[in-house]
C-alpha cells in the first residue's frame, strides 16, 4: 500500500471537503485580485465538484475580474448531452459568480482537432499562469481528459506545446459512443498557486494509492501531476 503524501487531506464527509476547497480557492483568487487586474480559475466537470462550485458561487469576490476556464470538454456544443460548459453554468456561474467571464473549450469544427486553433487563440487572450485549478480523477486514473493510453495523450502531457489538445479515449471507441474530447495540457497547469485534486469515495482513494506507486504515466495519467517536481498537488479526499 502506498504511503499518503503530506498533501493528502482527508475530510469526514463531502461537505467538509467542499467547504475547505471552496475557501482555499476563494483565498487564492482574493489574493491574486489584490495584486493584479484579473484572476483565473480552471474548473473540471464530473459529479464530484458540484458542492464546491455551489459554495463558491455565493462567495463575495469581485467576480467581474475573474476568468473561469474549463479544464476539459466533450466535443459537444453547449446544450448537448454531456456538456461540461453547461454543468459549470448551472453550478458555478450563478448567483454572485454569474459575473465571472467564462472560457469554454468547444469551438466550431466536426472533429476536436479542427477546433484546436480557435480554442488556443481564445486561451492565449487570457492571463497566464492561471491562479488555481479544481481537478478530478476517474477510477481509471484519468484526470482532465488525460485518459489512459488515449490518442492525443502525449500532446496533452506536453509542457511546451499548445495549452489544449484533442483526445480520443480508447474505451469509448469500443462502446461506439462519442469519444472526442478537448483538454487543457500540462502546460496550462504550470505555476498554479493552488492545484487541487478533489476525489470522493473508496474506489478513488484506491486508485490514488495505485497511482502513487511507481508505474507508467500512460496507465494512470494522474501520475503526471503526482510526480511533477513543480506541481504541488493538494488532494482533498472524503469518503
Ligand atoms: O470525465 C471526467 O471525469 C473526471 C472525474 O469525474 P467524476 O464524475 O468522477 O468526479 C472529471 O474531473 C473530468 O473533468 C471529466 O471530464
Amino acid at each position: 500500500m502506498a504511503t499518503m503524501p503530506e498533501t493528502f487531506h482527508p475530510f469526514g464527509n463531502g461537505d467538509a471537503a467542499a467547504r475547505a476547497l471552496a475557501d482555499a480557492l476563494a483565498d487564492t483568487l482574493q489574493h491574486a485580485l489584490a495584486t493584479r487586474a484579473r484572476a483565473s480559475l480552471i474548473v473540471s466537470g464530473g459529479s464530484t465538484p458540484e458542492p464546491v462550485y455551489r459554495r463558491l458561487s455565493v462567495t463575495d469576490l469581485d467576480w467581474t475580474r475573474i476568468d473561469v476556464v474549463l479544464a476539459d470538454e466533450r466535443w459537444v456544443e453547449p446544450g448537448e448531452e454531456g456538456s461540461n460548459a453547461d454543468f459549470i453554468c448551472r453550478t458555478l456561474l450563478t448567483g454572485k459568480a454569474a459575473q465571472a467571464r467564462f472560457t469554454g473549450l468547444k469551438s466550431p469544427g466536426a472533429r476536436a482537432a479542427d477546433g484546436l486553433p480557435a480554442t488556443e487563440a481564445r486561451l492565449a487572450a487570457l492571463h497566464w499562469p492561471a491562479d488555481c485549478a479544481v481537478l478530478g480523477m476517474g477510477d481509471d486514473g484519468h484526470t482532465l481528459s488525460w485518459f489512459p493510453h488515449a490518442d492525443g495523450l502525449q500532446d496533452a502531457l506536453s509542457e511546451d506545446g499548445p495549452r489544449v489538445a484533442s483526445i480520443t479515449a480508447r474505451q469509448s471507441v469500443v462502446t461506439g459512443m462519442l469519444t472526442e474530447r478537448i483538454t487543457l495540457t500540462m502546460r496550462a497547469l504550470e505555476d498554479l498557486k493552488l492545484c487541487a485534486l478533489l476525489i470522493r469515495g473508496d474506489a478513488k482513494r484506491a486508485a490514488l494509492e495505485k497511482a502513487l506507486l511507481p508505474g507508467p504515466v500512460e496507465d494512470m495519467p494522474v501520475r503526471a501531476l503526482l510526480n511533477h517536481p513543480l506541481i504541488d498537488l493538494q488532494i482533498f479526499w472524503s469518503p
